[in-house]
């Protein structure tokens, strides 16, 4: 029960600041794309405080990476490999992402509009957009966490422009999750 509910403390709260990091990060790099995020969060809350009902109209694309780590319980074949009971097998999510065979040739770009007509079309329909995992261990939480991400975006996008401070280095380091190494100094200025 113990492990359980740490599993669930680190799962929940971990992946989902170092989400909110990147976005803000991510929206002050990019004004346009903030305006165009603003923009829509006002077309469909105006002022009013955005309500369970209406948050799903938000088409914000939102990606992140999480590790993927599983043991093999039996001795498997994958393609032309053999792989030994207890090997760890590591999805390299951050290098699949980025891959510019699956994405083009600007894969390592911030282009939300790759999703705008849904993940299906952005991936022509492979398996290589895994930010919540894939398959029957996929994330328990993805909807509520999506859900989660947008309702709060939207709070903020309302009421804040977001500026990236100068003193920001960009300093990803990898420990389980992919963290700004020197932090994320944004500032805020109220609407
Ligand atoms: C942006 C936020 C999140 C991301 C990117 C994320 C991503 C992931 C990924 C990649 C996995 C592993 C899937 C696999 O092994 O195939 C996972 C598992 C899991 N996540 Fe999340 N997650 C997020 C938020 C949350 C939240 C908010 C909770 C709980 C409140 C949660 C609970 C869990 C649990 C319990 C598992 C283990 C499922 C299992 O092993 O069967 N996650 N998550």
């Amino acid at each position: 029960m113990m492990e359980e509910c740490k599993l669930f403390y680190f799962s929940g709260q971990e992946t989902t600041s170092v989400l909110f990091s990147w976005i803000m990060l991510l929206l002050s790099q990019h004004q346009d794309w903030q305006a165009r995020a603003r923009e829509e969060v006002m077309q469909v809350f105006g002022d009013k405080t955005p309500d369970l009902e209406d948050i799903n109209q938000l088409k914000v694309a939102i990606s992140s990476s999480h590790r993927n780590d599983r043991a093999v319980h039996k001795e498997t074949k994958l393609g032309d490999l053999t792989l030994p009971a207890g090997v760890q097998v590591h999805m390299p999510i951050l290098l699949i992402h980025r891959d510019t065979k699956l994405w083009g040739d600007d894969a390592a770009e911030f282009k939300p509009e790759r999703f705008k007509d849904g993940i299906s079309k952005a991936t022509k329909n492979q398996v290589c957009f895994l930010p919540f995992g894939w398959g029957p261990r996929t994330c328990v939480a993805q909807n509520y966490a999506l859900l989660e991400a947008k309702m709060a975006m939207a709070l903020i996008l309302q009421r804040f422009s977001l500026e990236l401070s100068p003193s920001y280095v960009h300093l990803p380091y990898k420990v389980i999750t992919i963290h700004p190494k020197l932090g994320a100094p944004i500032i805020l200025h109220k609407l």
